[in-house]
């Protein structure tokens, strides 16, 4: 018997630790049972401690990816992560536009947790214009969602008032994941799921205190997509992602020095 798993498609930058970036989302398409295929758009240096170097790749080889992947297969829903730059962007919008590779589940990725920008401050209308418009579900972290609504957000009126700007641009569904880092006494992290419908849902989770969170939302996006392949609607792909990542926060893995990744084997 040949078996066959659903094939999925990240386009992100490599993190040599393994804990973000490509490396996540290959670790948790395996974890959720489908097939991960990768197009490369920039290599960072860096550990646990934080990211020391980014190079990004040049578009004519990132073109070059996406035609062998196009010749040969058949993605059934496709992520983004670090995009570095508007050619970097360019590029992707229009290999997407030209080949089907599923619906996109857009992380708009601007910064890390830690502060490390992967994302040109001129890029952010490139983005809009160019990603935003195309995506099925995006997934804005607290800053990203901010900065891309270009509004400041203080309670759960303005995070809905962002997330209903991003549809605005042309999302269908927007994950928008609510501030957790740097918040004192904190027992349950937030987020808003905003679907095309105009349903909104509130997911909550258990706030853990821990330095091992490289890589949550790479993981949560990635999970989305899987699950999006495998035919789930969003709203159970989103929540059965959040209950996951929830879940590998908690169950702490020991690797690195300073700020560690999830534990992706909860992911299975
Ligand atoms: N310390 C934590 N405890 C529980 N959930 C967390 C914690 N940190 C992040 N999350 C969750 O992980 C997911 C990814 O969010 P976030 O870390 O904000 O994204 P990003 O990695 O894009 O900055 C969200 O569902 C968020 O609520
Ligand atoms: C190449 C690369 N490195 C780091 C990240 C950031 O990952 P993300 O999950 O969005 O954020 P943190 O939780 O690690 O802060 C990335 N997307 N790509």
């Amino acid at each position: 018997m040949i078996n066959s798993y659903p094939q999925v498609m990240t386009i992100a930058g490599s993190d040599c630790d393994g804990s973000a970036g490509m490396q996540a989302d290959m670790n948790t398409f395996f974890a959720r049972k489908t097939y991960g295929i990768s197009v490369m758009t920039a290599c960072v240096a860096g550990n646990s401690y934080g990211i020391h170097a980014a190079q990004p790749l040049t578009t004519d080889f990132i073109d070059a990816e996406f035609k062998g992947i196009a010749d040969d297969f058949k993605v059934l829903a496709t992520k983004t992560g670090m995009l570095t730059d508007s050619p970097t962007i360019d590029v992707v919008a229009k290999n997407y536009r030209q080949y089907d590779f599923g619906p996109l589940i857009l992380d708009p990725v601007i910064i890390t947790k830690h502060g490390a920008m992967l994302l040109e401050q001129s890029a952010y209308e490139t983005l809009k214009e160019q990603l935003i418009p195309l995506a099925h579900v995006i997934t804005p972290n607290f800053f990203e969602l901010q900065k891309l609504a270009d509004m400041t957000i203080n309670d759960e009126a303005d995070m809905l008032t962002a997330a209903k700007k991003l549809q605005a641009m042309g999302a269908k569904n927007v994950m928008a994941k609510g501030a957790h880092h740097e918040t004192d006494g904190l027992t349950e992290v937030k987020d808003l799921l905003l679907l095309e419908s105009g349903e909104t849902v509130w997911l909550s989770a258990p706030y853990h205190d821990t330095e091992h969170i490289n890589g949550t939302g790479d993981a949560l996006s990635a999970c989305i997509t899987a699950e999006i392949a495998k035919g789930q609607p969003v709203k159970t792909a989103v929540m059965t992602a959040k209950t996951l990542v929830n879940k590998a926060i908690e169950n702490e893995l020991a690797v690195g020095h300073k700020y560690g990744p999830i534990n992706i084997w909860e992911l299975a």
